[in-house]
């Protein structure tokens, strides 16, 4: 379905859980981060029917995401569920890459078609301090699993944060001319945990291409990798995989977007930036129909606005960036 702004939405964005097993430094707090109860959150039978109830209106492309998706318990059963739904012809995952050695192959039978990793550096140390305890060879046999398996194509996220990661872009760039491996550069965004994370930590995308294309080589654009998401690509002469650029920030893709986000507690949110949500959880407990569902979620898509205000600065909001999906 259109918004009020001709945009096509159909893909949505479900944060299965707000759980996370790893706390990077950017997106969550160190600690008092209240997990929400069971109760508050959707089951898997009824995230199945918000899904169909979006198909209704348009939804054809699905993510789950979180919090951390893989700690999401019957998340197996939850994609066997979704792909047989005929009409959703795209279920990706959005993963921190812990447990995806140990899951690829379960996930890729259930019918999950593709993953997007995160991987900020590859010092272990230093990925230990960003997320605050993590094992990075868990990740890196991760993307091995993801790729052995056929979660196809393997994207790569890395926020690029200055003084953080900022020495060794170059290094994960390199990754594409290794591996098949689809490496997006994210700028950092004005939300979630700002603790030392000021504006200065920015690094556009502009600055990431010239550092790349300097040292590296001639960046060929490259035509769209599968999934619609925000990302531009382009190529290293020569290499299996792409480099990819999300510029959140600094020039934005609100003016073609086509998402609504899922809350793990079952609100339907128009935008990442923007507090505004409509209610399904109510309606889906009072034991709402199809039509009734599918009647909210037209109600959300008139409510997407048609952009964010990053410029004025960190976003307030009540929810962090794994309770909304990020
Ligand atoms: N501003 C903004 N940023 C987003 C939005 N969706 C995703 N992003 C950013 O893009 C990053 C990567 O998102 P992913 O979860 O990998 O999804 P995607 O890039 O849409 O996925 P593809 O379908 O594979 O292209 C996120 O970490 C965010 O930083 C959005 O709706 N608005
Ligand atoms: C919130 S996580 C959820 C999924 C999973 N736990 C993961 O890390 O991939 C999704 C993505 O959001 C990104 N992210 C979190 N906070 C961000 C911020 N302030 N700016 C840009 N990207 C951010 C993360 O790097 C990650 O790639
Ligand atoms: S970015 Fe992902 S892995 Fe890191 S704390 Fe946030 S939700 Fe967890
Ligand atoms: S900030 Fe909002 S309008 Fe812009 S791309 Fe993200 S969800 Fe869409």
């Amino acid at each position: 379905m259109q918004d009020r702004f001709q945009r096509q939405i159909n893909y949505l964005r479900i944060s299965v859980t707000d759980r996370c097993n790893l706390r990077c430094v950017y997106c969550m707090p160190a600690e008092g981060v209240q997990c929400l109860p069971h109760s508050e959150i959707l089951t898997l039978e009824e995230i199945v029917d918000v899904v169909k109830a979006g198909v209704r209106v348009g939804i054809r492309k699905v993510r789950l995401t979180g919090g951390e998706p893989l700690l999401r318990r019957g998340i197996l059963e939850l994609i066997k569920k979704l792909s047989d739904i005929p009409e959703i012809d795209d279920i990706a995952l959005t993963t921190n890459g812990i447990l995806l050695g140990d899951m690829a192959k379960d996930l890729k039978v259930a019918g999950l078609k593709r993953v997007n990793i995160s991987l900020d550096t590859l010092q272990p140390a230093r990925f230990h301090r960003i997320t605050r305890g993590g094992n990075l060879n868990l990740v890196r046999r991760g993307i091995d699993a993801a790729l052995e398996n056929g979660l196809e194509p393997v994207k790569i996220n890395t926020v690029a944060i200055r003084g953080f990661n900022d020495d060794e872009l170059l290094e994960l760039a390199r990754l594409s001319m290794e591996l098949p491996l689809h490496v997006r550069f994210i700028e950092l965004m004005p939300i979630g945990t700002s603790d030392d994370w000021s504006r200065e930590r920015f690094i556009s995308t502009q600055e990431v291409k010239e550092l790349i294309g300097g040292a590296l080589g001639n960046l060929e654009d490259e035509k769209v990798i599968a999934g619609s998401g925000p990302a531009r690509y382009s190529r290293l002469p020569g290499a299996p995989g792409t480099i990819g650029f999300i510029s959140a920030v600094s020039n934005h893709f609100c003016a073609t977007c086509n998402r609504l986000r899922l809350t793990a507690t079952g609100q339907l949110r128009p935008c990442l930036f923007s507090g505004r949500e409509t209610d399904l959880k109510q309606a889906l407990r009072a034991d709402a129909g199809p039509d009734e569902l599918a009647r909210i979620f037209q109600k959300a898509i008139l409510a997407k606005p048609d952009g964010h205000n990053m410029a004025v600065g960190w976003q307030k909001d009540d929810r962090i960036m794994s309770q909304i999906g990020g």
